[in-house]
């Protein structure tokens, strides 16, 4: 296992401590997440089911014995696990880059906590050095793209890739995302987005740090 493995499974065996038994769980997408399903597999909890953000995640915790459940039959969700492609001091954070952002984004907007585990390499100041993805309807695609050029943004059509949801995705870089609230609050206006995978209105509760040096623990300050 290299050591930006060794991170991700020593921030998933953290999170495990939040894991709620004996109700749904809300599973996030992503190589983090895959070590989480992991130690799910091994320590065997006893959950209701779970809510899955990506066909990757149901096929993997199915292929781990644990029943699925939609979203639309459970109502709101006590936890949710996922991991980030960035997350600042705020615990806002970039999602997507496995293209999960929508899903991922609805599942967040419902649980009570959202427990994000990452790597060391997540962190940052300023959130924008990982191409922001959005999620869009085709026939909007160069529509979007040109409103995103005018927020200063240079977006780049994902190739040869699809959602879950059949949509097309932008990577969008050089985004000014030092107010990522505004920022995601103006690309969400753009008639033809389905989801931008900025999380700055639902940022993370709490924030588990996986490192070389051990695991660190943090919780959002209100
Ligand atoms: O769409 C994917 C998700 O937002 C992931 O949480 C994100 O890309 C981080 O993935 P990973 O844990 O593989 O770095």
């Amino acid at each position: 296992m290299s050591s930006n493995d060794q991170a991700k499974r020593a921030a998933a065996e953290a999170a495990y401590e939040f894991l709620i038994e004996d109700d749904y769980i809300g599973i996030g997408t992503g190589s983090t997440v895959n070590h989480f399903i992991d130690v799910m597999a091994e320590r065997k909890p006893s959950i209701r089911a779970c809510v899955s953000s990506s066909e990757a995640t149901s096929a993997k915790l199915k292929k781990a014995g644990f029943e699925i459940e939609e979203l639309n039959y459970t109502g709101n969700l006590p936890v949710y696990f996922d991991g980030a492609d960035e997350i600042n001091t705020h615990f806002e954070m970039i999602k997507g880059g496995g293209g999960a952002l929508t899903r991922e984004k609805i599942i967040a907007s419902v649980s009570r906590r959202f427990v994000c585990m990452v790597d060391e390499s997540k962190r940052v100041d300023i959130l924008g050095n990982f191409p922001l993805p959005v999620e869009v309807i085709e026939m909007g695609r160069s529509a979007v793209a040109r409103q995103l050029v005018k927020l200063g943004g240079s977006p780049e059509l994902r190739p040869n890739v699809r959602s879950d949801n059949g949509n097309p995705i932008l990577d969008v870089y050089n985004l000014d995302l030092s107010n990522a609230i505004a920022m995601e609050d103006k690309i969400n206006a753009i008639p033809g987005v389905v989801t931008v995978g900025l999380f700055a209105r639902r940022p993370a509760d709490v924030l588990i740090v996986g490192s070389d040096h051990g695991v660190q623990t943090l919780t959002r300050k209100p």
